[in-house]
């Protein structure tokens, strides 16, 4: 089935808005894309956006009649009058062989690849972690991601216990799997996350060691040799009281998808109860990791 898509641009206080409108009138999926075509997170409920300009796509199968769509969008106030908006078709063909054509083996520090499940796997002794990219997050090609994959891969996970909270398609909690931990935890707010998390840990033969909880179900004492936290500054500020408990004493604690301009402030509610290593980059974003007191 071809498909429609509608791209126009939207600044960080009306991006939220756009789509929701999109969705409103039958998007089929909405993406929020930086200035680089990076997909970016939806914001939070209440959050601020924080990086600015950002382009809104939303994708209607081709049997939507996209005037009234336009139309609904001007009068709601998500495309201003005179604003220009890209409306084009997608063949269902190309836009899956385009997706699968540029998707190829990725490397995160020494060992770990992520590598898409119908190529293959780019070196026998490597730790291949099989995902399929789709709209979910959590394929490694965002930065925060790659922190986080990275600062796994550097780590001697052999018989660890992990917790990943926001766990997204499960990557993260999958790749530390792999890398030898002996079991782990997922924790999101989205049902779909945990859906996700489990598929993909059943592709990677790993299901039987990986647990996974919305918040209100996770076990009252968790705790874990590591804890990889990949959420936005805003909740990983909210919830240092809750991730700061979660490693156990001497353990490792890694908190990404904060931007490099916010990451003191993160960093401040944890140090007092983690000896925080120094700040890493990745282009704008920051990975704050540190040891438990
Ligand atoms: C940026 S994605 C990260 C996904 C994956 N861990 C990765 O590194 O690619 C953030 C995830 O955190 C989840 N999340 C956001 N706030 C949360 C909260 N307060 N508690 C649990 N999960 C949360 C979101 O639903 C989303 O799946």
């Amino acid at each position: 089935m071809p498909w429609l898509q509608l791209r126009l641009n939207a600044t960080a206080d009306t991006a939220e808005k756009v789509g929701d409108l999109m969705s409103a009138c039958g998007a089929l999926s909405v993406t929020f894309l930086d200035s680089k075509d990076n997909p970016v997170f939806e914001p939070m409920p209440g959050e601020t956006r924080l990086w600015g300009e950002t382009d809104v796509m939303g994708l209607w199968d081709a049997e939507a009649d996209m005037d009234i769509v336009v139309s609904y969008l001007q009068m709601h106030g998500g495309l201003t009058k005179g604003q220009r908006y890209k409306l084009e078709p997608l063949e269902d063909k190309d836009w899956e062989r385009e997706w699968m054509d540029n998707f190829h083996p990725m490397q995160f520090g020494e060992r770990l690849w992520i590598c898409p499940s119908w190529r293959d796997a780019p070196a026998a002794d490597a730790v291949n972690v099989i995902l399929d990219p789709g709209l979910a997050f959590g394929t490694g090609t965002h930065p925060t991601t790659a922190l986080c994959l990275q600062w796994l891969d550097s780590l001697d996970l052999t018989d660890k216990t992990v917790v990943d909270f926001g766990c997204g398609s499960g990557i993260l909690a999958v790749a530390a799997l792999k890398l030898g931990a002996k079991s782990a935890i997922g924790i999101d707010i989205d049902p779909q996350a945990i859906l996700a998390s489990r598929d993909n840990a059943e592709r990677n033969g790993v299901s039987d060691k990986l647990s996974l909880y919305l918040p209100d179900e996770q076990p009252a004492d968790l705790k874990a040799d590591v804890v990889v936290a990949n959420i936005l500054a805003g909740p990983l500020r909210e919830l240092a009281p809750l991730i700061c408990r979660l490693p156990l004493p001497g353990g490792h604690l890694a908190l990404s998808g904060v931007l490099e301009s916010q990451a003191e402030e993160v960093a401040s509610a944890y140090q007092s109860h983690i000896n925080l290593d120094p700040i890493c980059q990745k282009e704008e974003w920051a990975r704050i990791s540190g040891i438990a007191k």
